[in-house]
């Protein structure tokens, strides 16, 4: 249903290549998570689906139709069907959250403002928030406001749902909530989502199938229902690091760090005459 050919992006005159030479197939009804390190393109190769950025080259197919052919008019009209969620939502602030969800709708062409209104309400319902239509940005928590933007999303009923690392500025409780409203929406209106992130945590709940980015280039895919089987081999730091339990640090080791006498123990740090005085001091004058 999302099909991307050879689309390669780059910036500045060709001296940044973001998104280098990637095809990627992405199945209807799926979630699809991408995966990579800062700078990996994900971002890029995230708005090359809906062309917010157009790809320098290559073709970007949704629903059996080529975007990178079409006129910007068409354009207009079928990035309708692809929903977007950010980061940090989006909404523009002297704007209830209500009105937030209308405005695509106004972009969409409904024209009539209580067919709008309806319509927005419906989709506030659909993330449990239409108690909260009335609310500023300001008034609602970070978790909310993501709500409110993906109803902004959904109020115009399109296939797909692109997230730019939708829950990366929210706390873990906040993050589950967000997660299963998107699991929700997937299964039970079966629209196809496509999540950028760098949290494994996010694509190890969410995701059906992943691919993982490095210097903008695919390095590796898998489904994570391979990811839970034992005989799985990830040959990326990333897919390796999705199969283990998780960050782990070796505490307590000795030996492995070569400390200069400036950062040494007490006992060193008297061998190498600097006592804690002249280090006091030290402190005094650069705080001054
Ligand atoms: N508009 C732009 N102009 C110039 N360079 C850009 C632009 N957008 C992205 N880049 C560069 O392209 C590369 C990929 O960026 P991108 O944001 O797609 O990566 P990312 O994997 O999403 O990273 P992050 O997780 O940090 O957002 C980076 O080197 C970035 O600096």
């Amino acid at each position: 249903m999302i099909s991307l050919r050879h689309v390669t992006t780059t910036f500045k005159g060709g001296d940044i290549t973001a998104v280098d030479d990637v095809s990627l197939d992405v199945r209807r009804g799926s979630i699809h998570g991408i995966i990579g390190f800062s700078g990996a393109g994900k971002s890029t190769l995230l708005r090359n689906i809906n062309l917010l950025e157009r790809p320098t080259s290559g073709e970007v197919w949704v629903d059996g139709e080529e975007l990178t052919g079409l006129s910007a008019e068409q354009l207009r009209q079928r990035r309708h069907q692809i929903g977007m969620i950010f980061q940090g939502f989006n909404l523009v602030n002297n704007h209830t959250a209500v009105a937030n969800v209308e405005l695509s709708l106004t972009f969409a062409g409904v024209t009539n403002r209580r067919e709008r209104r309806r319509r927005a309400l419906e989709a506030l319902e659909l993330v449990d928030l239409a108690d909260r239509a009335k609310a500023y940005p300001a008034q609602l928590s970070g978790g909310q406001k993501q709500r409110v933007a993906i109803a902004r999303a959904l109020a115009t009923k399109p296939n797909v749902l692109l997230c730019d690392e939708p829950t990366s500025a929210l706390d873990p409780f906040t993050t589950a909530t967000v997660l299963q409203y998107l699991a929700d929406i997937n299964a039970q209106l079966g629209i196809t989502i496509v999540v950028v992130t760098h949290e494994m945590e996010v694509i190890k709940a969410l995701a059906d199938d992943v691919t993982v980015m490095e210097s903008g280039a695919i390095v590796e895919q898998f489904t994570t229902e391979q990811l839970r089987s034992d005989s799985f081999r990830p040959h990326t730091a990333i897919g390796s690091y999705l199969i283990s339990e998780g960050i782990s640090v070796d505490k307590g080791r000795t030996g492995t760090l070569e400390v200069p006498a400036t950062l040494a123990t007490h006992e060193d740090v008297d061998a190498a005459s600097v006592t804690a005085d002249d280090a006091a001091t030290t402190l005094q004058k650069v705080g001054n």
